[in-house]
């Protein structure tokens, strides 16, 4: 049985940030998700989780410059202090807030090192971080992202998440399935969703190609839901962006 959580970078924004939880909850959810929480306290949104009763069930590690397009560093030769720093101050992060999953961004490929080097990098990222999460029950989770919403991020591609997660030899090491990402880079999804199997630490969902709600477009969710089922127990995060507003648009929840 499919259980959601909101993400609110991309629901609710019809509301200031904060807001935003009791919006969530209102709407029926009991868990939500976000990208990045640091330009607020961490006790503050702890205290709206617990107000409202709900679930952190992610947020990403600090990302770098978004504005000036990066997209973390944990793949990336040369960054590897900078990386540690933000995996140390998630962390802080997920222990106030009682969340089990941490995605740790790989970055956008710097043309002045190798493929291989970024892989190491990344792979020995992975490893510290892993070991330091793993003391408080935390997973790490590594997502690909589509080539066009994110063009020369180091990671595009399942199968290549799923070889990394296994190189790096950690438990707490998962694939981020974000069906989105992966109709649009992979396809096949059954078969993929199948193939990812237990290495699956969390899903998102959206439709695809526009990223609204999972009920237009070319994906057919219901069949996928019943799919992810089989091999996925946790949030299922609704990171998408509303076509109106976004209550009136949760309806496809009722069929889901
Ligand atoms: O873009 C996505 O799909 C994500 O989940 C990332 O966390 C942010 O780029
Ligand atoms: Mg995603």
């Amino acid at each position: 049985m499919a259980k959601f959580a909101a993400n609110l970078t991309t629901l609710f924004t019809e509301l200031p940030f904060m807001e935003r939880f009791a919006a969530a909850k209102a709407a029926g959810f009991e868990a939500v998700e976000f990208l990045f929480p640091y330009d607020y306290a961490k006790e503050d949104l702890a205290a709206q989780l617990q107000q409202h009763g709900l679930t952190q069930a992610l947020f990403n590690m600090f990302p770098g410059d978004w504005a000036a397009g990066e997209r973390g560093m944990a793949a990336i030769p040369g960054r590897e202090a900078e990386f540690r720093n933000n995996a140390e101050q998630a962390l802080q992060y997920a222990i106030a807030l009682g969340c089990k999953k941490v995605h740790a961004m790989a970055g956008i490929v710097d043309m002045n090192h190798s493929i291989d080097s970024h892989r190491d990098t990344f792979i020995n990222n992975l490893r510290w971080a892993a070991d330091l999460y793993a003391e408080h029950g935390i997973e790490i989770q590594i997502e690909p992202l589509n080539d066009r919403d994110a063009p020369g991020y180091f990671l595009a591609h399942q199968r290549d998440a799923l070889e990394l997660a296994k190189a790096t030899d950690r438990d707490n090491v998962k694939v981020q399935f974000d069906l989105y990402h992966a109709q649009i880079m992979d396809g096949d999804l059954s078969k993929l969703i199948a193939e990812i199997g237990s290495y699956i630490g969390h899903v998102q969902i959206a439709s695809v190609p526009e990223r609204h709600e999972p009920s237009e477009g070319e994906l057919n969710y219901p069949h996928l839901f019943k799919v992810l089922d089989k091999h996925y127990a946790g949030y299922i995060g609704c990171e998408y962006h509303p076509r109106n507003d976004t209550v009136s648009g949760l309806s496809w929840m009722a069929q889901a």
